[in-house]
C-alpha cells in the first residue's frame, strides 16, 4: 500500500494524473467513480483538464460504487444525480456510459446481480476512486461486511446516516436506511484502488485502514490485501498514523517514475 501525505490540491493532482493515464492508455477505459465530498477536488481537477486542454472521457465507461434504496434516480441526493452533477455533466462521457446500481428497481436483488454482470462485461474496473466513512466503510460496506462480498443490499449504520444527514438539510429521517453497494470483493477486483481522505474526522479510519489488523470491523482494511492500492491523505487525516514520518520520507525520496 502506498500512502501519500500532501495538501489536498496535490492529492487531487496525483489522482487526476493516474486517471489521465488510464484514459490515455486504455482503448476503452473503465473508471470506478465514488460519491461523497472527498473526491470532489479530483472531479474539479478533471473538469479543469477537460476544459483547458480537452482531456477526453469519450471512450470511457464509469461505474459508481453505491446508491440509496428508495430515492428516485432524479432525486438531487441520489448518487446517480450527484455523480452527474459533480463529474459527468462537466466532461464528455458518451450518453449512458456511466452507470450505477439501480436503487429504485422493483427487484433489488436482480438489480445487484445485473450490476455485477455489467461491470464484468465491461472488462472490470481499471482504476477505482474511493472515499472512506468515519467508521471505516468504503462504498457502503458498513462494519461487519463480508470481506468477500459482492454487490448487495445493505442497511446503513446510525453513524453513516447521521454523517450523511448534511446532504439532506440535516434531516436524519430523510436519509434512507438501505442502499445497494458494490461489495468489498467487487471493489477488490478493480486493478488500482485510489482512496482519498481529508480532515481529522477521518484520522482514526485512516489509521485502521493502513495500520490496523484486517477486520470486518473496519471494512477498508481489506485494502491491505490489494496489490495496487494508493491512499491519498492530508496532514489532518494522517495525524494518527504511526508510520506517518516514514510515509513522508518515502514520498520525498521517490523517483519521479514511481509517483502514482
Ligand atoms: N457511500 C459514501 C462513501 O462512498 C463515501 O466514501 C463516504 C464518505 O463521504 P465523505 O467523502 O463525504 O466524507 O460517504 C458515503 O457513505
Amino acid at each position: 500500500m502506498e500512502v501519500v501525505i500532501q495538501p489536498v490540491e496535490v492529492l487531487a493532482q496525483l489522482a487526476a494524473n493516474a486517471i489521465e493515464r488510464v484514459l490515455q492508455e486504455r482503448p476503452t477505459p473503465v473508471l470506478g467513480l465514488a460519491t461523497g465530498s472527498s473526491p470532489l477536488p479530483i472531479y474539479d481537477e478533471l473538469a479543469r483538464r477537460h476544459a483547458d486542454r480537452g482531456l477526453s472521457f469519450a471512450r470511457a465507461r464509469g461505474f459508481t460504487l453505491d446508491e440509496y434504496v428508495g430515492l428516485p434516480a432524479d432525486h438531487p441526493e441520489s448518487y446517480r444525480s450527484v455523480i452527474d452533477r459533480e463529474l459527468v455533466s462537466r466532461v464528455d462521457f458518451a450518453p449512458g456510459a456511466v452507470q450505477g446500481p439501480d436503487g429504485a428497481a422493483d427487484d433489488l436483488r436482480a438489480a445487484c446481480a445485473a450490476y455485477e454482470e455489467a461491470i464484468a462485461a465491461a472488462g472490470g474496473v481499471e482504476l477505482q476512486i474511493l472515499g472512506i466513512g468515519t467508521d471505516g466503510h468504503i462504498a457502503f460496506n458498513e462494519p461487519g461486511s463480508s470481506l468477500a462480498s459482492r454487490t448487495r443490499i445493505k442497511t446503513l449504520t446510525d453513524q453513516t446516516r447521521a454523517d450523511n444527514a448534511r446532504f439532506f438539510d440535516g434531516d436524519l429521517e430523510a436519509v434512507p436506511r438501505h442502499c445497494l453497494t458494490q461489495g468489498l470483493g467487487t471493489i477488490m477486483s478493480a486493478r488500482h484502488l485510489v482512496l482519498i481522505a481529508t480532515g481529522t474526522g477521518k484520522a482514526e479510519a485512516v489509521h485502521q485502514l493502513v495500520e490496523g489488523p484486517v477486520s470486518a470491523l473496519w471494512p477498508a482494511t481489506i485494502m491491505q490485501h490489494h496489490p495496487h492500492a494508493t491512499v491519498l491523505v492530508d496532514d489532518a487525516a494522517a495525524s494518527r498514523l504511526q508510520l506517518g514520518d516514514y510515509f513522508r520520507t518515502v514520498y520525498a525520496n521517490k523517483p519521479a517514475w514511481q509517483i502514482p
